[in-house]
């Protein structure tokens, strides 16, 4: 038996002329939580919907559990997949009461009323409903609603809980508080999970594995460590605003952007027009004169544990940093580059080598 419980492979879907979905190739193992992070119209939706059997594959297979569920010719039914399924605007029914909405799939599935009811008990108690059983959904806040929804999609316990931008119809406070208790529900019952979202705040609070779709493709599928620290594209790395991207340039003498030369202690193979991530953990603020670049502070945003700064150098460009302390709003610093941290790609897409652990000093191109 397959050890995946989800396994895409070759996955094809168009919309007439629009490829909705370019041949996804993914596995995801049980018991991991993995989001499908991308901008709009990249195809996660159709993804979700794919995998839920709601839409039908053009090419490819998808197996849940080793069992084939989707290809050419071969289409399982969504209740035969044994899914949970959350959505965006919670779905419920507003007819039903909460208890009646978390029972339904077992009605569905033919579970006799009175072996239902523990189940639904156990449900609307793992997320903290229970005095609610009775209430008709439209009694309820927006994050209580999804909380039944959750509960309704976990109590026939599916092998696979698929969720539609689950959180993006909550505020902020509620958005972090739901995401940690679903994180600790899908831990508690071991469940394996796929959640769309555009949000990558919401991505790297909830997944295991985060898969990056752009134009229907799987770009980079990696924990959200790895996603952020070291991005595969300079699109990725804006998409999860992973730094400032500048646009820079390789030469004999090392890497010049924004008119200041940075030598690189050992040669890159590389000349030429290159794009440079600085992630904000490479950049420093220091005194005006102190740091290779300079600049006037265009942004400063008090966060709680950290001050958010834009500083903005002579050429316009604006580099995002944070520190915990920094003048005023218009004064003039500096930024100190830590060079190892630093990822630059040709063409767009071919990462470079810029020689991890070199410790620069500056100089201007005249
Ligand atoms: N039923 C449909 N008919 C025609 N085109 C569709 C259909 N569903 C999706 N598409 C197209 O397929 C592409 C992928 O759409 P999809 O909804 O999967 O993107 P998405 O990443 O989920 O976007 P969003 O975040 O805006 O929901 C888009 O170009 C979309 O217009």
């Amino acid at each position: 038996m397959s050890t995946h419980a989800l396994s895409l492979q070759r996955l094809h879907k168009r919309f007439g002329d629009t490829v909705a979905l370019d041949g996804i190739d993914l596995t995801l193992p049980r018991g991991q939580v993995l989001a499908l992070l991308g901008p709009s119209g990249c195809g996660k939706t159709t993804l979700l919907r794919c995998i839920a059997g709601l839409a039908e594959v053009d090419d490819g297979d998808i197996h849940l559990d080793g069992q084939c569920v989707a290809a050419p010719g071969r289409q399982l039914s969504p209740d035969d997949r044994r899914l949970g399924m959350v959505f965006q605007d919670y779905a419920l029914w507003p007819h039903m009461s909460v208890y009646q909405n978390v029972a339904f799939p077992l009605e569905m599935q033919g579970v006799k009323a009175n072996a239902r009811r523990p189940q639904v008990e156990w449900a609307l108690s793992l997320v903290g409903l229970i005095d609610f059983a009775e209430r008709s959904p439209g009694a309820l806040s927006g994050g209580q609603q999804q909380r039944v929804a959750l509960a309704r999609a976990i109590v026939a316990k599916p092998r696979l809980l698929l969720m539609d931008e689950p959180l993006s119809n909550l505020d902020k406070g509620l958005r972090e508080n739901l995401a940690l208790e679903i994180r600790s529900l899908i831990e508690e019952l071991n469940l394996t999970a796929v959640f769309v979202t555009h949000d990558q705040h919401e991505a790297f609070a909830l997944a295991d594995r985060v898969a990056v779709l752009q134009r229907g493709r799987l770009q980079q599928i990696d924990s959200p460590e790895a996603l952020f620290h070291t991005p595969a594209t300079p699109e990725i790395a804006d998409f999860v605003d992973a730094g400032t991207l500048l646009e820079g340039r390789l030469e004999a003498e090392g890497l010049v952007i924004a008119d200041t030369c940075l030598p690189l202690a050992a040669a890159c193979g590389h000349r030429g027009e290159v794009s440079v991530l600085l992630p904000r953990r490479a950049l420093r603020l220091c005194a005006p004169d102190a740091g290779q670049l300079r600049g006037h502070l265009s942004g400063r945003l008090f966060q709680g544990e950290h001050l958010s700064l834009q500083l903005t150098l002579a050429d316009g460009a604006t580099l995002k940093l944070h520190a915990s302390h920094a003048p005023e709003r218009g004064c003039q610093a500096g930024v100190d580059i830590d060079i190892s941290a630093l990822r630059a790609w040709r063409d767009g897409a071919h990462l470079l080598d810029l020689v991890p652990g070199a410790s620069v000093t500056a100089s201007a191109i005249a």
